[in-house]
């Protein structure tokens, strides 16, 4: 289906700007435990010349995981290496990356959720004991010999920790979840952004913007350069309230970040299904969306401001959801 402006996952776009990610904890704003705990392991790690305990970040799309990977490899000073569950198909593969690290070298594999299961097995020892199994030969003469690897930091990443395998999951010593950002937060990540990109901007227009961002910085960085576009093309120097406003209508994303896609999913449910239960492979039809699409982008988000409830029958409606929407709740 076409992009959403609201997406939170990734676009080519977005991709391509590297530069408006925070290179140092201190630039990166929110998710205040996240930072305060790492900095203290970055801290000791490096008092101990030790690599630091492997980490794992989980969270919905768009939150910052790939950002504060790159973040500890520049805090710690060591290089980062980056890949993803999907692009590593075999054992070989793995192998040859990790015999590849240099000692204290960050290997980043994003969506490690999806490493299939004999890269796995690669992963263990390698995480625990920094070595490396590997069969010579076939049928009874085979053996098994024991390459050490140099220490190394791996940070792995995750929309869905919980699909994770728990021998993977409790390889990892320092576990981080990020969670959605305030609005307060999203202003600064804002404000921060029309910075770097040479905009002037108002504080009520920047919190305009993070009011409809979905509690995501990749959302606001994006709606920001929507609302840019308007502003330029009218000649206008800065985004204020009403400029952000007007822009933000113009691109139907509504006063909670919605759009019309969660319009159609949200109003389905209410219309059709008298506010649910109703399963996801239905909600996701009526969208015309994947089933795990749906339950690991959108959702989430439903779930977060109140408007969606997951029960063991199906997906529900909530009042707030029908307030919303102005439209009376069916007895
Ligand atoms: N704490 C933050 N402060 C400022 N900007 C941020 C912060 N977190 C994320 N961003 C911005 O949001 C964008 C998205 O972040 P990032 O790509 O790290 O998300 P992600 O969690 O890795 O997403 P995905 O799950 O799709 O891989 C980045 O380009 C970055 O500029
Ligand atoms: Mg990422």
């Amino acid at each position: 289906m076409e992009e959403r402006i609201i997406s939170a996952r990734q676009s080519a776009e977005d991709a391509m700007e590297v530069s408006l990610r925070p290179r140092y904890l201190h630039e990166y704003i929110g998710q205040s435990r996240v930072k305060e705990n790492l900095k203290v392991y970055i801290e000791a790690a490096k008092m101990r010349r030790e690599a630091l305990d492997h980490v794992l970040l989980h969270g919905p799309p768009g939150l910052g995981k790939t950002t504060l990977s790159t973040i500890i490899a520049n805090e710690l000073g060591v290089q980062i290496r980056t890949t993803s569950g999907p692009a590593i198909e075999r054992p070989g593969d793995l192998a040859a990356i990790l015999t590849n690290l240099q000692p204290g070298d960050l290997l980043f594999i994003d969506e490690i959720h999806r490493l299939n299961r004999s890269v796995e097995e690669v992963l263990y020892p390698a995480m625990e004991d920094f070595a490396l199994d590997i069969v010579i030969g076939k049928g009874p003469s085979a053996r098994s010999i024991r390459l050490d690897l140099p220490p190394f930091t791996l940070v792995g990443a995750t929309t869905r920790a919980g699909s994770l395998s728990s021998p993977l999951r409790d390889r990892f010593g320092v576990v981080c979840r990020l969670e959605y950002y305030t609005v307060e937060e999203l202003t600064q990540i804002v404000r921060r952004t029309a910075e770097l990109l040479g905009m002037s901007i108002r504080t009520e227009g920047a919190r305009e913007i993070a009011v409809r961002s979905r509690g995501t910085p990749r959302v606001a960085n994006r709606l920001l350069k929507r609302v840019r576009d308007f502003v330029q093309v009218r000649g206008a120097g800065v985004i204020t309230l009403e400029a952000a406003r007007d822009a933000l209508d113009r691109i139907q994303v509504d006063k909670m970040g919605l759009d019309q896609v969660d319009h159609k999913l949200l109003m389905s449910i209410m219309e059709k299904f008298r506010g649910g239960p109703v399963g996801l492979e239905t909600i996701a039809a009526t969208i015309g969306e994947e089933a795990q699409t749906v339950e690991d982008v959108y959702e989430p988000y439903l779930m977060q401001i109140g408007f969606l409830e997951r029960t063991p029958r199906g997906r529900v409606v909530t009042p707030r959801c029908y307030q919303h929407f102005g439209m009376e709740m069916p007895r």
